[in-house]
């Protein structure tokens, strides 16, 4: 073990309620939000093909021109409420909302620069809208905030000459001063989740940012933080020099999904999804492929399936409408969540070997294991594999217990539930209650009779 002062500060998950609420979460909701929306994505007439969120950074792009965008941003669609409702219907139970994107545009009044929404048509606090909104839809909301800030006199990508070190400890300081008002603004968040913060200018902050952190969870005990915001003393980021995770959950998982609960090293972690390929703020042209409601659906059991949240991203068009393909999408997930949320809430790697035909999860703290249906085989038979010493004692369709399960033992631990032909089009889940063997006084584990 190396010794480290700005390292990470706890080995192993979090265990106060507040993150264990977190980890129950499952599905939630990303907002990139900003004045990127009013190009979405094409300047001039011509489509850009980047992300649309990064359109200020694109060769051709008037940035000073970009800059005054914030002149022209008056979204007299925006409704905050009509987003909680939409993300309450998704099924969502947190939603990551973006307070300042990469080009240093605040949606809140900050008072320490003059570019935000205050300096805008629109003028309203649009942060608390949103907060309020979701507080009131029962959705825990998480601040998004981007370190690197492009629209900054002080900002540096790297540090090298006095005049960067100088201009930079003035950065420094206008960060802390947005983080500490964001807290006390808008007390009832429950995390920031930190981007924007892998250039060397911030990587060089260790002791700072580690202060800073420190000075975030005294001021609001139990904020959640990921492993997004700091590096330590070695520059090693997410994980520290000692392989250990930064900051509360690992937040590495951006537009991908660990494949094994290998990849997760035992810690909370969230992934963060985008519609199409790579598009985080609105862009008109969706190309590409978009994501179907199924695939998304799948990826949310997939993550839960591995300990993880699934978090879902919508980009609001420049007016503030959400547009309908996510609305569609919203809709889709939802009808499927409020037949099957009991399969996602509260549930957690459930320790029994990935089969083809999905995903298993466990509702945290009990026998209960749900088995997340996606590809029936033509056989028809779903095998398991029961973890050693454990039995099931039923086995039943989620929608319908009246639809159970004689699970035909096939060799030592090793069962086929035998699935009635039917006409399943969406995934569906089977709820296997088991039986681990007590430690009893050794005599022979006996399997629970069916
Ligand atoms: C959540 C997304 N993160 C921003 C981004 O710049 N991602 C690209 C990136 C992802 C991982 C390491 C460096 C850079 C995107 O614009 C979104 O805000």
């Amino acid at each position: 073990k190396i010794a480290l002062l700005h390292g990470a500060h706890r080995v192993g998950k979090r265990t106060d309620a507040t993150m264990e609420k977190w980890r129950g979460y499952g599905l939630g909701q990303f907002i990139h939000w900003g004045l990127y929306a009013i190009p979405g994505g094409a300047w001039n007439g011509k489509q850009y093909n980047g992300a649309a969120e990064w359109i200020r950074s694109w060769d051709g792009i008037p940035k000073s021109t970009y800059d005054s965008l914030n002149y022209s941003f008056n979204p007299t669609a925006f409704d905050a409420k009509a987003w909680a409702k939409t993300a309450k219907q998704m099924g969502a139970r947190y939603v990551t909302f973006t307070t300042k994107h990469h080009d240093g545009f605040c949606l809140w009044p900050s008072k320490y620069t003059k570019y935000t929404v205050k300096n805008s048509p629109y003028k309203k606090d649009i942060v608390k809208a949103v907060v309020d909104a979701y507080d009131q839809e029962g959705i825990d909301v998480i601040l998004y905030f981007s370190v690197m800030d492009w629209n900054h006199p002080d900002w540096r990508y790297d540090i090298k000459t006095k005049e960067d070190s100088i201009a930079f400890e003035r950065f420094k300081k206008f960060t802390r001063n947005q983080l500490i008002e964001l807290l006390t603004n808008y007390p009832t968040v429950k995390g920031l989740w930190f981007d924007g913060t892998w250039d060397k200018s911030w990587v060089k902050q260790a002791a700072f940012a580690d202060e800073l952190e420190t000075e975030m969870r005294r001021l609001r005990p139990g904020l959640i933080i990921g492993s997004r915001f700091r590096a330590d003393e070695n520059g090693k980021r997410h994980f520290d020099s000692n392989g250990v995770l930064m900051g509360d959950y690992e937040q590495g998982w951006e537009r991908k999904i660990p494949s094994k609960i290998e990849d997760v090293h035992g810690n909370d972690w969230d992934c963060v999804m985008t519609v199409p390929e790579n598009q985080w703020g609105y862009n008109a042209a969706w190309n590409g492929h978009l994501k179907t409601g199924t695939e998304l659906i799948e990826m949310t059991a997939r993550c839960v399936s591995l300990g993880g949240n699934f978090v879902l991203n919508f980009g609001p068009k420049g007016d503030g409408a959400i547009r309908q393909e996510e609305i569609k999408l919203a809709e889709e997930i939802g009808d499927w969540m409020k037949v099957n949320q009991e399969a996602i809430y509260n549930c957690e790697y459930a320790g029994f070997d990935k089969q083809d035909w999905g995903y298993f999860t466990r509702k945290t703290g009990t026998d209960k294991v749900y088995m997340v249906v996606f590809n029936v085989p033509l056989s028809g038979a779903l095998r398991i594999k029961t973890p050693s010493k454990t039995a099931i004692k039923k086995a039943y369709m989620l929608a319908d217990a009246e639809e159970s399960f004689v699970p035909e033992e096939i060799s030592a631990d090793e069962y086929f539930l035998h699935l009635k032909k039917s006409t399943n089009s969406k995934p569906f889940v089977i709820v296997l209650e088991t039986l681990k063997a007590t430690q009893d006084n050794g005599t022979k584990y006996e399997k629970a009779k069916i």
